[in-house]
Formats: C-alpha cells, structure tokens, sequence
C-alpha cells in the first residue's frame, strides 16, 4: 500500500535522499567537543592542504546533475556549497583523469596520513590488490584509525601541524590521485566520478518522470472515487469494503492539507471538528497512505509535530544512501576510493562528520564481492552505526566490551580506532550471528578481540573492569523502517513493554562491567536504531535512578538532535539533553539514538549480585532464544527476565518485580513454547521456579543458591576463569559467586530451586531504589 512515488509531496529541492549527504551539513567543523590527537607526521615532502573557502570548505566534493536540472534535482547548497566550482569541469565527461589531484580532498582535511612502508603488510591478498602501501588516518575524534600494528605498518614520525595534511609519497606516486594540487582535489573525485553521477542522475529522472505519467494516469482512471467517499465510514458499503484502491493522490493531497490545518490550527480550521478528529483523521490516512498499523502509526506520530512527522513518514519511504566504511587497519579511504573508482564504482566521502565512510552512488561490481571487500579493507555499513563508536571513542590499550556485538560492525570499528591494541570483548547471545561476527573480524585483519557467546545479562560475572562498554541493545527497529518495512504493521504494544525491559536490564549490566576507576575511561554507550521514547530516553532514565553512579556525558556527535527532557506526560532528567536522537528526514541516516554514560563510583556488590540473580533465572530462555532465528534479527531481543529488587547501597536498585512481572512471564512462556514446551500444560517445578510470583519467594538467585547442585552449564568453563582474572575492583566483589551462578543450574534457569533472600531483602533495597529514584527524578 505504501507508495513508492509521491506525486503530491511537496518537491525536494535538491538531490534525491539516496543522493543527498548524510549526517551534518557540510559547514560543520570537525568535532568541536572532542581533543584530536594527531599521528605521524609526513616523511617525504607533506602534502600541503588548503582548505577550501567558504561554508563547508573542504567538504566531500558535490556533484551537481548536469542535465535536467529540475528542482529535484539540484544540487543540495548547504552540504555541497564549496564545490560549486567544481562542477563546470563535470560538463566534460571526458574524465581527463587528473594526474595529479587528491579525489578526497577532505580526507586532506582531517586525517593524519604516516608515511607507510611498502612492504609491511602481512595479508597477501592485500598485497594481490596493489596495495603496496597502507596507511591510516586521525579520522575521528580523538581516535586514530591507524593500526599502529609495528609488524604490519611502519609508521613514520610525526611532527605535522595539527590542521596540516600529510601523505605519503607513495599516494604522490600513484599519479592519479597525487596531493601536489589540493585546489584541485574536490575536482579529481568529481570528475572521476562524474560519467557515473551524471548517468545515474539522468536515469532517476527519467524514471521519476515516467513514474510520474503513470501515476497521473492512473489518477485520471480513478477519479470516480471522490474525497468525501475516502473517510472510512462510507469505505465500507453493506459491510463490504470498497473493492476500489485508495486513490493514492487524494490520499496525499488530504494528509498534506490536513497537516497544514494541525500546524496553524487556531487559524485554519472547521471549528466544527476537534484538533482530535483532525489527528485521527490524518492518522488514518497515514495508515492507508504509508501502510503503517494504526497503533505505530500513532507511537511514532508522535514523536514530532505534524509536518516534521510527515516529513519522518515520507523519508522511511526512501533507502538511505549505502555507504561502505574504510578498515583502517588495512587500508586509507583515499586508497579504497581510488580502487573502487577504477571497478566503476560511483562514491563520495559521507560527509565531513565521518572520515572512513564512503557513499556509494552506483556500482558496476557487488560490493559484497569486490577484491578490497574480500581482503578486509571496508565494511557495508550504515552511516549512523558508525555514531555509537564514534561516542564511545575507546583508546588504545583499553580493555572494551562490545556486550551486542553480531555481525561485528562496531566491533570491527572499534579495533580500527585502537588499532589493534588492548582488548575487545565482543559478545553476543545468538551463535548463529556470531559466526558473521568472526568472519568480520578475519576478513578484517582484527587481532585484539575475544568473540564470546553470552547473554549479556550475564555481566560482569562472566567479567568485569572493562574501561568502556558499547551496548548496542536489539531494539524494535522504528528507525530502520526504510531497510525493513515489516516493521510498519509486525510490532505491537507489548513489545514496547518486553523490550525496554530488556534492554533496562542490558544497561544495568553494562554499567556494571565497567570499571569507575579506569584510568582512561569509565564510559558506557547505549544505543539503538529504534527512534522510540520507550526504548531510549525511559531505558536510560531508568539506569538513571538504578545507578546513582552515572552520570550523562557529552556524546561528542557533532550532530543530532538532542533527547526528550520532556515526552507527553512524562519527565526525564534535563541531562537527557545530551544524548543525540537521528532521523532519516534530518540527517539522511537511519533513526537511532545515542547515549553516553560516565561511571563515577563502584556498583555495591550486592546490587549487581541482585541484578545477577533475575539473569541466572531466565538464562535458558536466553539462550534458547538466541539461536532462534526467528526472533534473532539486527533488532532482535533475546530474553528478558525479571529481577528482585536488592543491592546493598542506597541508590541502586534492581528491578521493580510489579511493573515487569507480566511482560516476564509473557516472555518466559514465549521461550518454553520455542523448546517446545508447552507453559500451561507443563506447570513443573522449573516453569514455576521461573513465574515472576514464586521467584520472589525464594533465594534471589544469589551465588550461594546457584551452587545448589545440577550439571554445570558449558559457561562455567569460560566463565570462572576468566572472572577471576580480570575482574575488576567493584566487579571483583561478585565476580566469585556471580561466577558460580553463571555456571550453575540458576543460570539455567528452569533447572534450578527458586532463590531465597526474597523478601525481606527486596524490601530494603526496594527503599534503596527509591531513594536514587527520588535523587534523580527530573525536575
Ligand atoms: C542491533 S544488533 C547488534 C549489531 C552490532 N552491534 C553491530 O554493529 O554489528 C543486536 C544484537 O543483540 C543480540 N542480542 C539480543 N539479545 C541479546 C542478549 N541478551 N545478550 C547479548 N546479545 C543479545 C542479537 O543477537 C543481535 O546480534
């Protein structure tokens, strides 16, 4: 139902979406927030940078259309003003390969470039493909993509100005994308790229034109259905819905006039009708029109006011742009773009928020097959995924968690901004997308990660001390509708319950695997690529008044929109500010959110213990879940539990047992039924062991009772070593029990006797909880 052309939409001006830059505009500077630590130093004759004048010098060379150039088509000012010179040159589609040009004359801008020694890199098939000179860049924050790996890439001193330029001579060597002329450089990737942009825009004309005709055509057949006969009531005749299809044009017009009169309600309307009957009325329409259920429909309604949630509708409509990003530890996006030009690739750099991302117009070759995709040297990945790890900012030589970590995008970034130092644990429940998650990491050259294969419930027993934590939470999905348009009509109001409660629990356990006294770090990232506020804003204001040791932090995003303080009746913490919301309408990237956490002070042991014994109890659940590929998407959830209000500390808190219990047993019968079991007609000991009602009775799922006899589970082979040794100070004083449980029948969940410790102590820490709640609550 959901149309694929919109005749009636407002016209863009500008490019198409997929065409359009994505991110910040291009006037933005590098990122403000952030120290930049700079690299190596050029050894052969640096290659100067000028940066380019006016607004968003030294952006990612436009490509203005050269034909047709209707207002759909032109080119977009703000994100592409200072290559408005460039485009005469594009007229001239004879591609005079500039001999000497940088095509990414904002890599110039931003990155550090090491003199590289030809002969250091080990992987032959990156030796096959020509690339006898690798070398990294400073590309984002205060991260270096870099690997500083001695054996694989010899970097030269440094010594450069921090907003100097270098390259290699070997770059300087390869002629075609020489560094000598940097006022030309925007000009060489245009002009390489120009016969492919220019083509390609001239075929999305010509087709939106015919697509166009078309349209106008059938809205001349249609025309026997009038305005009036679209309201549903006079839909449906003698019970019979019209056999007749909405009239897609009259749709649009209606939606589009009744949006105006919501946007300037006082002035423009009937004031026979209600500002409620106008927002049924459009919502309605918007389920007919886009193909949404009535309940999505409304939930991400509204998030935005009227025009700015059509505008959200009609960008879901629409893929984001493909963009590749550059694995620096095999290689220099200028090198990669240079390689995939010459397949015929049409790209150009992201934006200047990103230095590793890649667009991609249009490909001769499948990107997925390409000899630099198989020797590791870039990823498909969407523009936003690549903002969580740029918040995280890890550093070399720390000790990272990736605690959702399948197929390894963010995973395979991190390693390239710590170069291939310290270590990453990447975790994730389901097997079945761990095993893409080691072949990212091979294909990558990635060599500081431990892939594991928990539920991340199950930190920091498994282990602790992390200095930062990314959790990319499954999610429901809401902003990736335009990659998954099932999305619109497979969700309902119960997964708006079951999984925050999840990724509640996620955030609890990341934030107690990470150490407060880390040196370098203490950070913990949450996100998801769901714009809704149950998901987000609510999960972290949650953490919020569970752990009074976070605090909110700067994300260090240059973009973004910044969370809800304030979402219908409810009230977040006014440090919700600064965590980042992303739209497609905005920034031409998928919906996602971004939060970053400080870690202050250690987690009292027995909070996590706690928060440990709702995990050990619904493990199996967990676990069957993981491997179920049904439920095990990109936004998928795996278990959910519950929790027994405790920890010792005032503050801290685990879960509140009523608000959850019946999304939990909801969730726990979900599970039995994919084992196979059927959760009433087997009401056994371990269903009951693992109601909501019953659990609370018993030991709370502590160390102790999960020693309580049974068959270790295969956890307890990895987990017990490895919590002992790198368990860290507030992590050490669970980490032997937690260990244990982990390892134990509890962690099994159906296996094993309901806990004691139940209510007395959920009690006490139930006031705990309170009063970190009445600390934190917002004003
Ligand atoms: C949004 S995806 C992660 C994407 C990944 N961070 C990346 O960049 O490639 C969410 C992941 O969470 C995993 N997952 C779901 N429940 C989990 C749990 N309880 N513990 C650990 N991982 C879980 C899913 O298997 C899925 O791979």
């Amino acid at each position: 139902m959901a149309p694929n052309r919109d005749r009636d939409a407002p016209k863009r001006h500008g490019p198409s979406r997929r065409m359009q830059h994505q991110g910040v505009p291009g006037t933005a500077d590098d990122h403000s927030g952030s120290k930049k630590r700079k690299l190596a130093a050029p050894t052969n004759g640096a290659i100067k940078k000028q940066k380019k004048g006016g607004a968003g010098g030294g952006n990612a060379p436009a490509v203005k259309p050269v034909a047709n150039g209707g207002p759909k088509h032109a080119a977009n000012s703000a994100g592409k003003a200072s290559t408005k010179g460039s485009f005469k040159t594009q007229q001239k589609p004879a591609v005079k390969l500039p001999k000497k040009v940088d095509p990414l004359a904002d890599d110039d801008d931003d990155e550090d470039v090491s003199d590289l020694s030809g002969d250091a890199i080990e992987d032959p098939d990156v030796m096959e493909n020509g690339l006898d000179g690798i070398e990294g860049a400073d590309l984002d924050m205060d991260n270096d993509e870099f690997d500083s790996d001695a054996d694989d890439f010899a970097m030269a001193p440094s010594g450069s100005d921090d907003d100097d330029v270098v390259d290699s001579d070997q770059e300087v060597q390869k002629g075609v994308w020489s560094e000598d002329d940097d006022s030309d450089g925007e000009e060489a990737l245009t002009a390489a790229n120009i016969v492919g942009l220019s083509q390609k825009l001239n075929e999305e004309y010509a087709e939106e034109e015919a697509a166009g005709e078309a349209e106008l055509q059938d809205a001349a057949l249609q025309t026997n259905i009038a305005a009036a006969e679209l309201d549903d009531d006079e839909e449906e005749e003698g019970g019979k819905k019209s056999m007749l299809a909405p009239d897609l044009q009259l749709l649009r017009t209606r939606i589009t006039e009744t949006v105006r009169v919501l946007s300037n309600f006082k002035e423009l309307h009937d004031p026979a009708r209600s500002r409620a009957e106008y927002t049924q009325a459009l919502l309605k329409d918007i389920c007919a029109y886009y193909g949404y259920s009535p309940f999505l429909a409304e939930k991400l309604y509204s998030l935005f006011p009227p025009q700015e949630a059509l505008a959200f509708f009609d960008a879901n409509e629409t893929p984001r742009p493909m963009v590749i990003r550059t694995n620096t530890l095999r290689t220099h996006r200028r090198d990669l773009a240079h390689a995939l030009i010459n397949r015929g690739v049409t790209l150009e750099p992201v934006g200047k928020w990103s230095k590793v991302g890649l667009q991609i117009f249009e490909s001769q070759v499948p990107l997925g097959a390409t000899p630099e995709y198989l020797a590791g040297q870039y990823i498909l990945q969407a523009a936003s995924s690549f903002l969580p790890v740029m918040a995280l900012a890890p550093q070399e030589h720390e000790r990272v968690l990736d605690m959702a970590a399948a197929p390894g995008g963010k995973t395979t970034h991190m390693a390239a901004l710590m170069r291939n130092t310290g270590c990453i644990f990447s975790n994730d429940a389901s097997k079945d997308r761990s095993k893409g998650l080691i072949g990212n990491i091979h294909r990558m050259g990635v060599k500081n990660t431990i892939v594991c294969n928990y539920s991340a419930l199950e930190f920091p027993k498994v282990m602790g001390g992390f200095d930062r934590v990314l959790l990319d939470a499954p999610c429901s999905g809401t902003g990736v509708i335009a990659k998954d348009a099932s999305v619109k009509t497979n969700k309902a109001p119960d997964d708006f319950l079951r999984l925050p409660h999840l990724q509640k629990q996620l955030l609890l356990a990341a934030i107690d695997s990470v150490d407060h006294a880390s040196k370098t770090g203490g950070y913990v990232v949450y996100s998801t690529c769901s714009v809704t506020v149950e998901e987000n804003e609510q999960v972290v204001q949650y953490a919020l008044n569970k752990r009074p040791n976070v605090r909110l932090v700067s994300t260090g995003l240059i973009f973004g929109k910044e969370g809800f303080v304030k979402y219908q009746s409810k009230r977040f913490h006014p440090s919700m500010k600064e965590t980042r919301r992303y739209y497609p309408h905005a920034f031409n990237v998928d919906g996602f959110f971004v939060a970053k956490f400080k870690k202050t002070g250690a987690t009292p042991a027995g909070a996590v213990r706690a928060q440990g014994s709702a995990e050990a109890k619904t493990a199996d659940g967990i676990a069957a879940a993981a491997d179920d590929e049904s439920e095990v998407g990109d936004h998928a959830e795996i278990g959910a539990g519950e929790d027994e209000e405790g920890g010792e500390g005032a503050g801290f808190g685990g879960w509140d047992d009523n608000e959850d219990a019946e999304y939990i047993e909801r969730s726990l019968h979900k599970a039995m039924r994919r084992k196979g079991i059927d959760p009433k007609a087997t009401k056994s000991a371990a269903v009951r062991s693992l109601t909501p009602g019953t659990a609370k009775a018993g030991n709370g799922g502590t160390g102790e009772s999960a020693t309580n006899g049974g068959a270790a589970s295969p956890a307890k082979e990895v987990a017990s070593p490895a919590a002992k040794e790198v368990a860290s100070p507030d992590a050490k004083a669970v980490a032997s029990p937690a260990a244990k449980a982990v390892a134990s029948p509890a962690a099994k969940g159906v296996a094993s006797p309901p806990a004691a410790n139940g209510n007395g102590k959920g009690k006490k820490e139930g006031k705990a909880g309170k009063t970190g709640k009445a600390k934190r609550k917002a004003g």
